[in-house]
């Protein structure tokens, strides 16, 4: 199982930063929505920059005009790129078809999809690499959020999957049971007093 850490913060100084102390535990560097609201696609390309060797993800959240937003994002050294579930199959597409002119990848995030284990199976038909088992900050908020519910969404829709929803080093061998391809943890890492050592500990976590 690979391990991506979502950069949560607003500048892409603040990025950098973050992304030098742990980039050595991770495999998967994503600039969060966040993020990419706030500095834009120059963002993308300064990470991809600093750390050519890992897979970055821009967590762009598409909704519409996926040919389009993909292909900014590929062209400014984006390798993984995220597309909402609940945009229209067309929009899957287009996004897709930009990713195999760059040969990069599509990441659909069902996040807010109610039935995600129907969508993560009519999505993967559409060419995305893997789905994004996802439940937002906002959600996670809410009182009895429980992660459980995204593990066993993967689990049943046998597709590859990654699980982002407040995974932690407590929750994240879980994950792994799950047979998630990725895990992701956000507040987990950049929310810790030592980012490094929060990732170092969730790498060493998984077997
Ligand atoms: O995608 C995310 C969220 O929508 C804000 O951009 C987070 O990066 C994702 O949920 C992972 O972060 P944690 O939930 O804090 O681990």
């Amino acid at each position: 199982m690979k391990l991506q850490v979502a950069i949560d913060v607003l500048s892409t100084e603040a990025a950098l930063e973050l992304a030098g102390k742990v980039a050595e535990y991770v495999d998967i560097i994503e600039l969060g929505t966040p993020l990419v609201k706030s500095e834009g696609l120059a963002a993308i390309t300064a990470v991809k920059e600093a750390h050519p060797d890992k897979i970055v993800f821009a967590d762009l959240k598409t909704m519409d005009a996926g040919e389009l937003e993909a292909d900014i994002a590929f062209k400014a050294g984006a390798d993984l790129v995220t597309v909402l579930g609940a945009a229209d199959d067309s929009t899957i597409a287009g996004a897709v078809k930009a990713a195999k002119e760059h040969n990069k990848g599509v990441v659909v995030d069902l996040i807010g999809i109610e039935d995600k284990v129907t969508r993560a199976k009519e999505v993967r038909a559409l060419g995305a690499k893997f789905v994004e088992m996802h439940a937002g900050l906002d959600e996670q908020a809410k009182p009895g959020y429980d992660l459980s519910v995204l593990l066993n969404a993967g689990e049943e829709a046998r597709v590859p999957f990654s699980v982002a929803g407040g995974v932690n080093l407590s929750t994240i061998a879980a994950v792994q049971r799950s047979g998630a391809d990725v895990a992701v943890a956000g507040g987990a890492i950049y929310g810790a007093d030592d980012p490094a050592v929060a990732a170092k500990e969730l790498r060493a976590a998984i077997i």
